[in-house]
Formats: C-alpha cells, sequence, structure tokens
C-alpha cells in the first residue's frame, strides 16, 4: 500500500532550476530581506509584515483603478467594471488583514513605539494617492511629502487630474445625460461638491435599471468601493482604538479624533443622496 505519510516526488518535476525560478521570478530576495525591524522586540516583525502586505496590495488596487479611469474614460464601462470588482476584493482583504494586527496589544506595542519616531502612516503616499484617485482631494496632504520629490510629483499629478468618480460623469455627459457643465471641466484639484442636478439623473438611471444597465452597474459597484474604503477606515479606527486608546498620532496628529473624521468624508454623494429619493 502506499505511504499517506510521503508524497513521491514524479520523475518529470524540474530539479535543475538555476535562472528563472519561483524566488527569482518573484524577486523574493529584495521583498523579504525588507523587514529590518528597529527595536529586538518580537512584535515588530508582526507591525511591518502588516504595513508591507497593506502596501502591496495598495499597489495592486491603484494598478486597477488607473486601468478603470482609462476605460471609462475611453467609453468602455464593461472592462471597467471588471477591474471595479477586482478592487473590491482586494479591498476585503486588506480589512479583514486588521484581525492580525488585533492581536497586538498595548503592552507589547508601547515597547516599540518609541522607535518609530515622527513616521505614521499619514505619510503613507500609496494611501494618498488612492485617496486623491478616489475624489477625496486634499491639496495640504501633498505638503508632508516634500522629502520626497518624486512621489511630491505624482501625487500634485492625480490631484490635478480627473478623479475615478469626475472620469465617470463625463463618460455620462457624452453618453447624453444632463450632467451640470460645471461638473465637466472644472479645477480637478478643487474638493468634489455635491451638485443637485447630477442626482437627478441619478434619479433617472435608479428608477429604470433596465433602460440604463451599464451606467446602473457602474453606480453600485462605485458604492460598493465607498462602502468597503470605509469599512477599511473604521476597523483602521477601532484597532488603533483598542491599541493606543486616545494618545496623539506620532503624525502629529490628534489620533482616534483626527482618524473618526475621515469617516464623515464621501467620494460619490450624489449615489448616496439618490437614495433618499427613491
Ligand atoms: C498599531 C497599529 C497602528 C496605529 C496605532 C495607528 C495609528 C494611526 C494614527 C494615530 C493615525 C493618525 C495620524 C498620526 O497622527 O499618526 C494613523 C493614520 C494612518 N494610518 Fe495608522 N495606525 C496603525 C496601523 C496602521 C496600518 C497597519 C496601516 C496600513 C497601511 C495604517 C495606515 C494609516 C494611514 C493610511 C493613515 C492616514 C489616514 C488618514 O489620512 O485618514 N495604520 N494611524
Ligand atoms: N501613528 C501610529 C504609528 C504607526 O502606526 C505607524 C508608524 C510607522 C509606520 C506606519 C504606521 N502605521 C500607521 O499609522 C502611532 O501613533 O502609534
Amino acid at each position: 500500500m502506499e505511504s499517506r505519510s510521503i508524497r513521491q516526488l514524479e520523475d518529470g518535476i524540474e530539479r535543475d532550476v538555476a535562472g528563472l525560478n519561483y524566488g527569482s521570478y518573484l524577486d523574493l530576495d529584495t521583498l523579504l530581506s525588507a523587514q529590518r525591524p528597529l527595536s529586538d522586540h518580537h512584535d515588530e516583525m508582526l507591525f511591518i509584515i502588516q504595513h508591507q502586505t497593506t502596501e502591496l496590495w495598495l499597489k495592486l488596487i491603484i494598478h486597477e483603478l488607473r486601468a478603470a479611469m482609462s476605460f471609462i474614460a475611453a467609453d468602455d464601462l464593461g472592462p471597467a467594471l471588471k477591474c471595479l470588482a477586482r478592487i473590491k476584493h482586494i479591498q476585503t482583504q486588506i480589512t479583514n488583514q486588521w484581525s492580525v494586527l488585533a492581536t497586538l496589544t498595548p503592552a507589547e506595542y508601547a515597547q516599540f513605539r518609541g522607535s518609530l519616531g515622527k513616521s505614521s502612516g499619514f505619510q503613507s503616499a500609496q494611501y494618498r494617492l488612492l485617496e486623491f484617485l478616489l475624489g477625496n482631494k486634499n491639496k495640504a496632504m501633498v505638503a508632508v511629502f516634500a522629502h520626497d520629490l518624486e512621489t511630491q510629483a505624482e501625487l500634485e499629478a492625480a490631484l490635478n487630474a480627473p478623479s475615478l468618480y469626475d472620469e465617470f460623469i463625463r463618460y455620462l455627459d457624452r453618453a447624453g445625460y444632463a450632467v451640470p457643465a460645471e461638473l465637466v471641466e472644472r479645477d480637478w484639484s478643487a474638493p468634489y461638491a455635491e451638485n443637485p442636478e447630477l442626482t437627478k439623473v441619478f434619479l433617472q438611471i435608479y428608477r429604470d435599471p433596465d433602460a440604463h444597465w451599464a451606467v446602473y452597474e457602474t453606480c453600485e459597484e462605485l458604492v460598493d468601493v465607498e462602502d468597503t474604503f470605509q469599512t477599511w477606515r473604521f476597523r483602521h479606527l477601532k484597532t488603533v482604538e483598542r491599541i493606543i486608546g486616545h494618545k496623539t498620532g506620532t503624525g502629529g496628529s490628534s489620533g482616534v479624533g483626527f482618524l473618526q473624521r475621515a469617516l464623515d468624508l464621501t467620494f460619490f454623494p450624489e449615489l448616496y443622496a439618490v437614495r433618499t429619493e427613491i
């Protein structure tokens, strides 16, 4: 009888994999040498890997989001929806990941928090870029990146360009919907302001989804993305609260109170306003 304690390697399995192989293709030497704790505390490894994995997923979200925006700008909603669907799953992944960091107790974190100096997630360039691409424009945030001119220029470019929502609004205009002209061309760096005329456009779509299926589906996909984004923010807030309580943040903010105010922000105000009208 075949042993159930060992699996025999098949003859065909490659044994000579010098050159291109798993580790070299994925550049794991680089990836796995990037965990360099500043303290000798056991739990700092968890803290670093939690951040690094989030940053990797943020990289993919940004990649997919930029693709979605290009598809919408080219009047091709189908592939944009595919990208947005993938983004939602990644968002769920990084949101669920908070439960791993929640195993860090206040006493454990206190042992290496001092090593972090003034560094803070507030200085995450990819997070800020994602906020800008989704439409949460805030010029003042760019100053935080004065130490890195290349990153600052990339953020500045996203600040001054249409967001995902702006691209969708422009699509609606091209598709013949009664979009207010001031939304089609505007100062893209300014925070988006809710426009009741746009809510009327969405009301027309939501009252008869069958007649507007592709745009209706896109609207609901955007609401999913905002909903999941808010859930990430909420889980960050609650994880921070259980680990540092109401201490001020290393980035200089009031801490939990500052994070709480982010929950009042909305990327797509009319997509929420329309719900009151239905
Ligand atoms: C022990 C764990 C953590 C604590 C205590 C914590 C605490 C804080 C605090 C207090 C702030 C406000 C800015 C400041 O004054 O520092 C902040 C902002 C931020 N943190 Fe964390 N954080 C933790 C983990 C994480 C993780 C794992 C990420 C994932 C990348 C993250 C990403 C961010 C981001 C993106 C901001 C800016 C949020 C915004 O602008 O609304 N944080 N964090
Ligand atoms: N702001 C956190 C420190 C912190 O969490 C942090 C520090 C360095 C790099 C990323 C961080 N994560 C999120 O803010 C604190 O006040 O304890």
